[in-house]
């Protein structure tokens, strides 16, 4: 398949700090990438490398060309930042969009697409905060893009929003539109990416499709135990048994085996709280590759409702 997009070997420093020490990557056409990290570990300055909208040491190209001569209308890019005149509604945003372009898809399409048909008219400021980072991905489409560029789409968005904010990438990937997300959402990654690439202080720490990546970097499952006990407590089972902040941890083992741990643990007289099986994830790939956590781990932020007219929390 031809590469959407190529960076090989791109640097970028502000002062003293290196934003992004040697990253060189290649996305398909028709792939969907999730770059994940956490705060600083240079996301975004990558994305704004990869678009042209910042200067870098090292090459990109997208679509064969270096990306500030790729025809405008053949990208769509959503910054993290994004922030829309809060006074226009959301069809008077997507129809000012649509006005960039020569050839723009039909507002009210676009509208419908994103589930914003019933809440068109009103004001950018008192949507929800998931409708709201849908009309910005509304107006980075109204130029039907090859390539969609989205900088932490779902970050700060209640949970309902981000769920419907996938099932429209989902829907976008279907067709054919290749998609470079970043995110410190692992679930999201999880869900949404054909491959993977960790990012850790500027650099690619490790690729792959979710499952390759955890197959190889994961680990085992495992029996989580809340107690106090220490790991002698298990000393005849044959799993290794770990310490961990209030928690026994016992590595390898599956769904079968733990009752003849919980039956261990009761023949012990050992006092415990909550039970819980683990099969890794890519939280683990990550912490086992980089020595890090990414820390943007659960649900997002629950939003408050607010009164459409008013904008104020309910
Ligand atoms: N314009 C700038 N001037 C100075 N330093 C910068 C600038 N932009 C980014 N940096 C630094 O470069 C590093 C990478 O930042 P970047 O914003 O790319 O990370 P990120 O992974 O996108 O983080 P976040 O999730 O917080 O947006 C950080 O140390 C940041 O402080």
């Amino acid at each position: 398949m031809p590469a959407a997009l190529i960076a090989d070997g791109v640097r970028r420093e502000y002062g003293d700090t290196v934003a992004l020490d040697g990253v060189s990557l290649s996305i398909d056409a028709g792939e969907v990438f999730a770059l994940v990290g956490p705060n600083g570990a240079g996301k975004t300055t990558l994305v704004r490398a990869l678009t042209g909208t910042t200067d870098v040491d090292g090459d990109v190209s997208v679509f064969g060309e270096p990306p500030t001569e790729v025809a405008r209308a053949r990208l769509g890019v959503l910054p993290q930042d994004f922030s829309p005149a809060d006074r226009l509604t959301a069809r008077e945003l997507i129809t000012y969009y649509a006005g960039l372009y020569d050839d723009p898809r039909d507002v009210e399409t676009v509208l419908d697409e994103m589930g914003l048909a019933d809440t068109a008219d009103t004001r950018y400021g008192n949507l929800s905060g998931g409708q709201q980072r849908r009309t910005c991905v509304g107006a980075t489409l109204v130029n039907d893009p090859d390539l969609l560029v989205l900088d932490e789409p779902t970050t700060g968005i209640d949970p309902a929003g981000r769920r419907a904010l996938w099932e429209l990438l989902e829907g976008l990937a279907a067709g054919g539109t290749t998609i470079l997300l970043t995110t410190h959402y692992m679930a999201e990654a999880e869900r949404l990416a054909d491959r993977v690439g960790l990012l850790a202080d500027g650099q690619v720490a490790a690729v792959g499709t979710p499952g390759e990546l955890v197959g190889e970097y994961g680990g085992e499952t495992r029996l989580e135990i809340e107690t106090d006990a220490e790991p002698a407590a298990l000393a005849s089972t044959d799993h290794r048994v770990d310490s961990r902040g209030g928690l026994l941890v016992v590595e390898d083992v599956s769904a079968t085996d733990i009752s003849a741990v919980v039956a261990e643990l009761d023949r012990n007289g050992v006092a415990y709280g909550e039970l819980a099986w683990r099969q890794p994830d890519l939280e683990d790939v990550y912490l086992a590759v980089t020595g890090q956590a990414v820390g943007g781990g659960g649900d997002p932020v629950e939003e408050p409702a607010r009164d459409p007219e008013t904008g104020v929390a309910r």
